[in-house]
Order: C-alpha cells, then sequence, then structure tokens
C-alpha cells in the first residue's frame, strides 16, 4: 500500500533527484519555496480558523472599526484591569473596578462603550456619559476617546468647568453621542438648556469615582442620576477604593460585578521611593539641588505643592534660576493650563509644577520623576501622586520632603503600603565603609524597601545662601516686592521659628522604628489595610485579587485599629502636643552628623505652623508673576 512521506520539518529537505513515476513514495518533492508558499497559505487559512487567544484583544468580538482603534493606539495585549473588566461591561453588567494608577483603567471602559454605541446616531441623543473629576482628566480622556475611537464615526463633546458656555452649547447642538464631563459644569449645563433630556444615556462612566464622591461633587451626581433612565449600564472606576461601600450605591449600581486588582500593592513596583528629610527652611535650596544636580535634564519632572501661590512663587523661582516650568492649579484659566500642560507633554519644559488638581488620572507617559515638596496629608493622595510615575511598564522615581512635622504622616504611610521603613546608616557608618554601606543602600533599594536619608548639609547650606540672595537681595525683575512687606518674610529661609522646647520628637515617635525594638519587628510583620483598618498578616496569609485575606487555617482574620491608634498616639499627639506632654527626653540627645533621617533632627523646632503659614501665603499675594 502506498505510504504517504512525511513532511520532512521546515521545508529544508534537497529536492529529489529521483527519475522514477511519481508514485506516493516517489513523488518529486516540492520546491522549497513553492513549499512555503503553500505552507504560508495553510497557515493562514487555520489562523482565520484558530480560535482567538483568550484574554487577548482579539477574544473580545470587537467591531473592525474598534479593533482597529485598539491597534493604532498600540495596544497589542489588554492590562489585567481590561483582561478582567472588559468582558464584564461588554456582556452589560454594571462593574466596580478598582485597580492601581497607571493600570489602563480608561481603556477598560472606553473600549466596550465604542463597541456599544458604534455607530453615529444623531437623532439618538446623548449616548453615554463618562465623570470626570478634574478638566484635566476629563480632556485627557477626550484624548483618548479621539484616538481610540479614531475608525468609528461617533461623535464626542467636552463640558467642563472653564471653558466658554458658547462653545459647550455648541457641543451640545451638534448631538454628540458621547459627553465627557466635570459635574459642576454638567449640571450647571442641565439647569440652563430645558430640554436636555438623559434618559437617552445607556452607558455612565464614574472616573476617580472615590474623588467624585469625595470632592463635593454629592448633590451635582445626585442631580445627574435623578435625570438617567434605570435601564443604564453604570460603570465605576477608581484607584483607590471608595470610602464605604454605600457609594455604589450612590452610583446606582444594579447588582455591581466588583473587580479589585493589585490594590496590595497600591505602587507600582517599578517605582523607587526616595525620601529626605530636611527643615522646612531648607525646601527651595533642597529642590533646586535636586532640580539640576540630581535629576537629569533629559528627564521630566512633576512637582507636587499644596497651594497656587507655592506654584506661583516656585515657578518664579525656577525662571530667576534660568529654568523653564510649566504651571497647573485650580484656580488657573483654563486656556492658559491647557496650554502648560500641553508644552510640557510635548517635552518643551521638563518641569510641571502642580497642585493636587493634577493628582488624579493625569497620563504623562514619558514622565520620570515625582517630587512631593510638601508631604501629602493622606496616604491615598500619596499614591496618586506618585501613581503619575513608573507607568504601564516604565520605572520612575518619587522624591518625598519629609519634615519633622511630616514623620507622623510618614509612618502613617508605610503602615498603609504595608512596606518597611529602613534607616539610612550614620555619617560615621558611611565613612567607615562607603562601598559596603551603599552596596546595602542599593540592596534594599532593589528589594523596594524605602531608604530615608539628607541631602549633603553643606550642598543645602549652598543652594541656601544662593536662595537667600535672590529672595532677599535686589530687587528681581520677577519678584515684586510691595514696600509694606517686611522682606525676610518673603524667603521661607527666613521664616522665623518660634522655639518652644528642645526634644526629640524621634524618640517619642520613633521608638517603633527602631531596629532593636519590637517596632521594626512590628512593621517587618505584613499588615493589609481594610475597611479603614489594618489587619495583621502572618506567615502564609495571603491577600488574593479581590481584598479578601485567605489564611492556611481558613480562620477569619479580624481588622483591628489598634496598631494604627498606638502609631497615632505616639506620633499625632506629640506633634499636637508641641512636645509639653509627650514622652520626650527633655533637652534631647543631640547627634551630629547623624544621617539617619528620622534621628537627624537632633531638635525640633517647634513654631506656629498656622501663622507662619497664613503669612507665607498673603506675602504671596504680593508676589506678581509675570508668568501666566
Ligand atoms: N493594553 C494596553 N497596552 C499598552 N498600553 C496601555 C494599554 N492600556 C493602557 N495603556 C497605556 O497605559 C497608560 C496608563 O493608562 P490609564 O491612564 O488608562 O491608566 P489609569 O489606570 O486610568 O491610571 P490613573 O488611575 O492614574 O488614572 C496610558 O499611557 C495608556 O495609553
Amino acid at each position: 500500500m502506498a505510504r504517504l512521506t512525511p513532511s520532512t520539518s521546515g521545508g529544508k529537505s534537497k529536492p529529489s533527484t529521483d527519475s522514477a513515476a511519481p508514485t506516493a513514495e516517489h513523488r518529486p518533492r516540492r520546491r522549497p519555496q513553492m513549499k512555503s508558499k503553500a505552507a504560508g497559505k495553510k497557515k493562514a487559512a487555520q489562523a482565520a480558523h484558530k480560535k482567538p487567544k483568550s484574554g487577548g484583544f482579539e477574544s473580545l468580538g470587537l467591531c473592525e472599526e474598534v479593533y482597529r482603534g485598539v491597534r493604532h493606539k498600540g495596544y497589542r495585549v489588554p492590562t489585567p484591569i481590561q483582561r478582567k473588566a472588559m468582558p464584564l461591561i461588554l456582556a452589560g453588567l454594571d462593574v466596580a473596578a478598582m485597580a492601581r494608577t497607571g493600570s489602563g483603567k480608561t481603556a477598560a471602559f472606553l473600549v466596550p462603550m465604542l463597541q456599544r454605541l458604534r455607530r453615529r446616531d444623531p437623532g439618538a441623543g446623548i449616548r453615554a456619559l463618562i465623570l470626570s473629576p478634574t478638566r484635566d482628566l476629563a480632556t485627557q480622556t477626550l484624548k483618548f476617546t479621539h484616538q481610540l475611537g479614531k475608525f468609528t464615526d461617533l461623535k464626542t463633546g467636552l463640558i467642563v468647568g472653564g471653558g466658554s458656555m458658547d462653545s459647550q452649547f455648541e457641543v451640545l447642538a451638534d448631538n454628540p453621542d458621547i459627553i465627557i464631563a466635570t459635574p459642576g459644569r454638567f449640571v450647571h449645563i442641565l439647569d440652563m438648556v430645558d430640554d436636555l433630556s438623559l434618559r437617552s444615556v445607556e452607558y455612565v462612566v464614574f472616573d476617580e469615582a472615590d474623588s467624585l464622591f469625595s470632592l463635593g461633587f454629592a448633590e451635582q451626581l445626585h442631580k445627574i442620576l435623578h435625570k438617567l433612565s434605570d435601564t443604564r449600564q453604570t460603570l465605576l472606576f477608581s484607584a483607590t477604593m471608595p470610602q464605604a461601600l454605600a457609594e455604589f450605591a450612590k452610583a446606582g449600581l444594579r447588582d455591581p460585578q466588583v473587580i479589585r486588582l493589585d490594590l496590595d500593592k497600591k505602587i507600582s513596583p517599578d517605582l523607587k521611593l526616595v525620601f529626605f528629610t530636611l527643615r522646612q527652611e531648607e525646601k527651595l535650596a533642597a529642590l533646586l539641588y535636586l532640580v539640576r544636580e540630581r535629576i537629569s535634564s533629559e528627564e521630566q519632572t512633576m512637582i507636587f505643592v499644596s497651594t497656587k501661590y507655592h506654584v506661583e512663587f516656585l515657578s518664579i523661582l525656577f525662571r530667576e534660576e534660568g529654568l523653564a516650568a510649566s504651571l497647573s492649579y485650580g484656580a488657573m484659566d483654563q486656556e492658559a493650563r491647557t496650554e502648560h500642560i500641553a508644552k510640557f507633554r510635548a517635552r518643551r519644559t521638563m518641569l510641571l509644577i502642580v497642585t493636587d488638581v493634577a493628582a488624579r488620572g493625569l497620563d504623562i507617559p514619558l514622565l520620570d520623576n515625582v517630587v512631593n515638596w510638601d508631604f501629602p496629608a493622606k496616604p491615598k493622595l500619596f499614591v496618586h501622586r506618585v501613581g503619575r510615575v513608573a507607568r504601564q511598564g516604565r520605572t520612575g522615581t518619587a522624591y518625598t520632603f519629609v519634615t519633622s512635622e511630616d514623620m507622623p504622616f510618614l509612618l502613617d504611610l508605610h503602615l498603609f503600603l504595608s512596606k518597611p521603613l529602613r534607616p539610612a546608616p550614620t555619617e560615621e557608618e558611611l565613612l567607615k565603609d562607603m562601598d559596603g554601606i551603599n552596596l546595602k543602600i542599593d540592596q534594599s533599594l532593589a528589594n523596594g524597601e524605602t531608604v530615608y536619608g539628607r541631602f549633603p548639609q553643606t550642598i543645602i547650606d549652598l543652594c541656601s545662601d544662593g536662595v537667600k540672595e535672590l529672595t532677599t537681595g535686589s530687587i528681581t525683575p520677577g519678584l515684586d516686592y510691595r514696600s509694606d512687606v517686611e522682606r525676610t518674610v518673603l524667603s521661607p529661609c527666613c521664616v522665623e521659628l518660634r522655639l518652644m522646647m528642645p526634644c526629640r520628637l524621634d524618640a517619642a515617635v520613633l521608638d517603633l522604628v527602631d531596629d532593636e525594638t519590637s517596632g521594626m519587628q512590628a512593621q517587618k510583620t505584613r499588615y493589609h489595610w481594610m475597611k479603614n483598618k489594618f489587619v495583621k498578616l502572618n506567615n502564609g496569609d495571603r491577600v488574593t485579587a479581590s481584598g479578601k485575606i485567605k489564611t492556611e487555617t481558613s480562620a477569619k482574620l479580624k481588622a483591628s485599629k489598634d496598631i494604627y491608634k498606638k502609631w497615632q498616639q505616639k506620633s499625632h499627639r506629640a506633634i499636637s502636643s508641641g512636645g509639653k506632654d509627650g514622652n520626650f527626653e527633655e533637652g534631647g540627645t543631640y547627634m551630629p552628623g547623624n544621617t539617619f533621617c528620622l534621628s537627624s533632627c537632633s531638635y525640633i523646632f517647634y513654631f506656629d505652623l498656622r501663622s507662619t503659614f497664613t503669612k507665607f501665603i498673603a506675602v504671596h499675594q504680593y508676589v506678581t508673576p509675570s508668568d501666566p
């Protein structure tokens, strides 16, 4: 019986020289190129019938226009949150999804939205509504929608505060299929346009949901929700957990599918955390040193400060120093704000100074660093700020300034992150074994640990002199000092410190961090932050993707506020009592040259933070920035 010759692999066999009749056994072999062509065809046919790779964009059954948009945007493989959320959303379910900053949440709700709407329908009214807490985030989502929806003919309108009302009425007159809006302005428009119905909306997204619900938009959201049809699909996306599950009810979700990813990791593993301890009055000098000497001029850096006055003041200082910076803060004219951010995105400026209005959602893919000029008061805010870097597989660094007043918050942060604290080595130790110590630091950083240290004091002193000259010396064109303002007050270097009592904060607050005591041990134990409480994890316990704790023995773990309280009592009370009734060591132990940040501030200078700050702000209102 004729036997078919098994084909040789790779089509590399030589052509046969056999001249016998072409039997099955002695069939002349095809020329290699012929074979590869046929094989190519076969492969293509196979591919056409092949089941799409599960979990890929191909398996979602997207229409051609939407799939092309995804490919055009450069997305090849869905991120974990996209893989989890998109099939559920495409199935029409309500979803509450929480995943780390920079994990690709925007496309997770945009792609199913485009798939659902598909084609423009000018007669149908608004069919999808995306609510964002900030103008910048809404503008960015609009850009993503245009990019992903490039091959659809859907029309999208943007309604945000700061834009002209007339142009936004025009947007609505165009009958867009999709509206991306900030709640305040959207409600304003709803109030003014009588016949604007939201009953046609079938797809609603609350982006950065916890921020929407906590930023005082409750009334506006309530109004919007009231106008929506009950049959709509509702989606809630956030990087941090809403304060209470009751928020879901507020958003009108029906049997929501809850997805929680990566929440135990909270911050990207590709993010390096660097903390510097310093005195309040050294911050300007430290910042200049950082952006000039430590950060390469090729890197882009976002600097977070707490008020618009700080933004303006720093921008003037940078300009005086020949450094160009972009700015963004809430009260800034919208056009100028968009222009400044666009300039930064285009890398025409390498520094962006912002208030927290920019902390949420802003995606600057090539960002390298974040600087926290002010320590964020809440760990969640820290997570959002530093979440601007190390996105989508890129690495990045977050530099944070820590004054003695910030230390309790720093400890809170580490409990929240479940990250151990490591003291930096002392100067003495460094001098003894520079290489060994540096190696240890590198190893710690590579292990994802945080090492705290100080800027070299000599350098800070040098920079401080320069800054002092700039802010108190001859009148510079950018700084317009009024005669009635005491010049010395202009400089934070010269803020008057009211020494109340020399004491060692570290003794009171930081015994928990001491290597030898239970504090460090306590920290080494991992804690999981659950429902505003810490749950202690023992060996073998793990946190699942949905945020539940699995123990080896299946025992239920009880959340406790004790550990948090313990830290609070020891740290916060110490601060608020101004050293009067804490268990401080009077006089303290002065340890010159110790670079261990947490004991480096050998004496704490208590000063009336509020009055200094008010003064600082009041003074800066006299500063006229010549840059918008
Ligand atoms: N599947 C994908 N493949 C490659 N890149 C992606 C993918 N999905 C999203 N990205 C990119 O990842 C970056 C972060 O995405 P996005 O801004 O949606 O994150 P996020 O989770 O909404 O972050 P935040 O919580 O900060 O708002 C963006 O630059 C986006 O274009």
